[in-house]
């Protein structure tokens, strides 16, 4: 949310209109026979120059490709499909039921996508794409020379270039498949069975590539050929253990651990197998196994110091997990040196739980009294596109909708790749991210074909486009310089081409304008507190954007992209007001922030007398309905007053402005009659209430002194619920006041 809607127009993208316009043309051909305009020779030229192009030029621009329209991936297995040749193959069109045994012929590049030139048995040839393909694998190892590929239910589409090409949209459309299975063609069988290497020279040959980095090729072409060649015992261990070492370096963390635990049941499990078990574990998150698995080792060997540091390490996440501990300043210092800022750090869900939410679908829910500031999580993303465009080989993607005529650029391009790889890999997480919300998009319901996870892209796409967060490097320091330099909204419409996440449980927060509760970020972490007091059962609302006293329609407008309209407070308020009392609101606050710009020392009455016109134009309690558009002016005038060293007039406004938010101040009007400041209840958090907060403490400070820290004590407060911590509050404090 804040940038859900990363769409922006085509029109002003060079070159990318006429792409487009070539693409849609290609519609009217849809079920045309393949035909081929070029000559192999001329075909595989081309490719070999993009390629050195690809080389020479790896950061030059926006990387541009193009989406299809939705369509499901293949859930059948290949023995229910019928096998077709290229020349097959219809324009535009999914062939449903059938697959295409391809050999590349050429070495391959990327760009977003990795291509390469491939034949089929009868030796004609096309341009293979494959889309969400992992970042950190090499071109060779996806799409090597000689590799051979099957390739479910193709897409024939007419590229941006005018050629024609298959795309694979859906990872698990298609499979590399070894000279010796099956499906591959008898005559590209080259090798005879009785020179396959034994199971020991399978072995070695996978260590080799490890060596070089190559754990993708030692996983499939390596470790598990040997496994399938009748190894002895040992031979079957220790090509289990490597291969798990290769599924941990390359994130498939669920493989690298049924490879472990499957030799740890064979005989009794030695200590290096243990540490790799918990190593395993500890990246899983699953820190109380990993804390288990350690606990032994420790225990018999009390004096390494390496195996206690690794225990405390876990002890240290079980009490983030648990008790939603967490020593915010090393989350900062992580920040600062990671990047991608992943931090090292245990998700904590706090007293919320999902429940139905009524016409909202399922929303989050307290489940049991809280206080404002108090932490309902602290979540680690499932997943995280770090978008740095100030870095120098920063290159942004941009994925053009052809249909739709739309273009979505940044961070949420680059995590759709990430979750498909993350889900590709790790398979349990796939029920985790369907659930998620999807609008009307119809899930295929199928998890698994032929042993392996069946992962649909457009599904994530969908999840994404309507789960995820804009997220800063650091709330503190993106909102805090804000705050003090008062301008807040600048900073936050630069999120739209930052990075981006998305989190399991707070993808359950659904929004109101009228907010309870405060999303915050450090790295990957986003923190949830709530904003107000909040009994049991109460439904956490967080705002997808933020209000404004004037922008109502433009808000609805964002919330299109989500299919509903905010029936909070604020908008039902906002559209039962007359359209009289709009102008004339909108028409006091023009004039009341005019003359609060002219406001002198001296003369101060005629911005009073107009802010005083404004509070007359609401009716409704500002405790059941936030005033936002009379809370900015009267704030505008505390500020205004500080500038003249007014303390009484300070608090008078700073106290009337949060007032105006619905908070229920007692005690902390001049002449003070009290030597308690209590907030009886809170009303709507804005960024700007952590410097209101500030200002009343430095001006009582000057009138009433007894009221100075517990002003202060709200301010933190205030800090905490926006920021995420409290820990930096001093240092802030001091900045805030300045
Ligand atoms: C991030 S999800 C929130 C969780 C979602 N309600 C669910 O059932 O999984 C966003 C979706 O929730 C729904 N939603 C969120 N806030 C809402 C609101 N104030 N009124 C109606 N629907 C809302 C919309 O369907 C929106 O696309």
């Amino acid at each position: 949310m804040d940038l859900k809607d990363m769409s922006v127009p085509l029109s002003f993208i060079q070159g990318v209109m006429e792409r487009m316009e070539m693409i849609l043309a290609a519609q009217a051909q849809k079920g045309q026979p393949l035909t081929w305009t070029e000559s192999r020779e001329g075909l595989l030229m081309r490719h070999i120059f993009s390629r050195l192009n690809a080389i020479s030029k790896p950061n030059v621009g926006f990387r541009t490709a193009f989406v299809p329209q939705a369509y499901p991936p293949c859930t059948l297995p290949f023995s229910a499909l019928t096998k077709i040749m290229l020349k097959d193959l219809r324009l535009e069109t999914h062939h449903k039921g059938k697959y295409l045994i391809l050999r590349c012929i050429v070495p391959s590049y990327r760009l977003i996508n990795v291509m390469s030139i491939v034949e089929d048995e009868c030796g004609d040839v096309i341009m293979l794409t494959l889309r969400h393909q992992d970042e950190s694998r090499s071109w060779d190892e996806i799409l090597g020379c000689g590799m051979i590929l099957a390739v479910k239910e193709p897409y024939l589409r007419r590229m941006s270039d005018g050629t024609n090409g298959i795309i694979v949209d859906h990872v698990s459309n298609y499979k590399h498949i070894s000279m010796k299975d099956n499906l591959t063609p008898d005559r590209w069988q080259e090798r005879p069975p009785e020179c396959y290497e034994k199971a020991t020279t399978c072995n070695i040959t996978g260590k080799e590539l490890a060596k070089e980095n190559m754990h993708f090729s030692a996983i499939s072409s390596s470790y598990t050929e040997g496994l399938s060649r009748c190894p002895t015992e040992e031979e079957l261990c220790t090509l289990k253990l490597n291969r798990s070492e290769a599924y941990f370096m390359t994130d498939h963390l669920e493989s690298a651990l049924l490879d472990i635990e499957s030799v740890e049941k064979m005989s009794k499990p030695e200590d290096n197998l243990l540490l790799d078990k918990a190593r395993v574990l500890y990246e899983m998150q699953k820190f109380r196994e990993y804390c288990d698995t350690l606990k032994p080792l420790a225990v018999k060997d009390p004096k390494n110091e390496e195996l206690r540091k690794k225990l405390q390490r876990g002890i240290d996440r079980l009490i983030e997990q648990e008790r939603g501990r967490y020593k915010f300043s090393k989350l900062y210092d992580e920040v600062t040196m990671l990047r991608p800022p992943v931090l090292d750090h245990a998700t904590y869900i706090g007293p919320v739980a999902v429940k139905s939410a009524d016409h909202r679908g399922r929303g989050l829910f307290t489940t049991k009294e809280v206080k404002a500031g108090d932490l309902l999580l602290c979540e680690k993303a499932l997943g995280l596109a770090f978008v740095d465009t100030s870095a120098p080989n920063y290159r942004g993607t941009l994925l053009v909708n052809a249909q739709q005529g739309t273009a979505t650029i940044g961070g949420q391009v680059d995590l759709l790749t990430i979750m498909i790889q993350k889900l590709q890999k790790n398979p349990s997480l796939i029920p985790v991210i369907s659930e998620l919300h999807h609008g009307s998009y119809e899930p295929v319901g199928v998890s698994f074909v032929d042993d392996a996870p069946v992962v649909d892209t457009f599904l994530i796409e969908k999840v994404l486009s309507l789960n995820i967060f804009a997220c800063p490097l650091t709330t503190r320091d993106c909102w805090f310089g804000s705050i003090t330099k008062n301008d807040v909204r600048i900073n936050k419409s630069n999120a739209k081409l930052g990075s981006c996440g998305l989190w399991k449980v707070a993808s359950y927060i659904n929004h109101s304008c009228n907010i309870n509760a405060q999303r915050s970020f450090i790295g990957d972490m986003i923190i949830v507190r709530a904003s107000r007091d909040l009994a049991p059962d109460t439904e956490v609302f967080t705002g997808y954007d933020m209000p404004s006293a004037d922008g109502y329609d433009e808000l609805q407008k964002k919330f299109q992209h989500y299919g509903f309209e905010c029936d909070c407070a604020i908008c039902q308020d906002y559209r039962d007001t007359d359209k009289e009392t709009h102008i004339k609101r909108n028409r006091l606050i023009a004039a009341a922030s005019e003359e609060i710009e002219r406001l002198t020392r001296s003369k101060t009455a005629k911005a009073e007398a107009i802010v005083e016109r404004l509070a007359a134009c609401y009716t409704k309690p500002a405790l059941e309905v936030p005033r936002l558009g009379l809370w900015d002016i009267q704030f505008q005038l505390a500020e205004k007053y500080s500038i003249y060293f007014k303390p009484e007039k300070i608090v008078e406004f700073g106290l009337k402005s949060l007032e105006s938010l619905g908070y229920v101040i007692q005690g902390g009007e001049i002449p003070c009659e009290s030597v308690t400041l209590k907030v009886i209840q809170w009303g709507l958090m804005m960024p700007l209430v952590l410097r209101c907060w500030a200002l009343l403490s430095l001006s009582y400070h000057l009138v009433a002194p007894e009221l100075e820290g517990q002003a202060k004590a709200y301010a933190k407060i205030t800090y905490r619920v926006c920021i995420g911590e409290d820990e930096t509050f001093d240092k802030a404090y001091r900045e805030l006041l300045l």
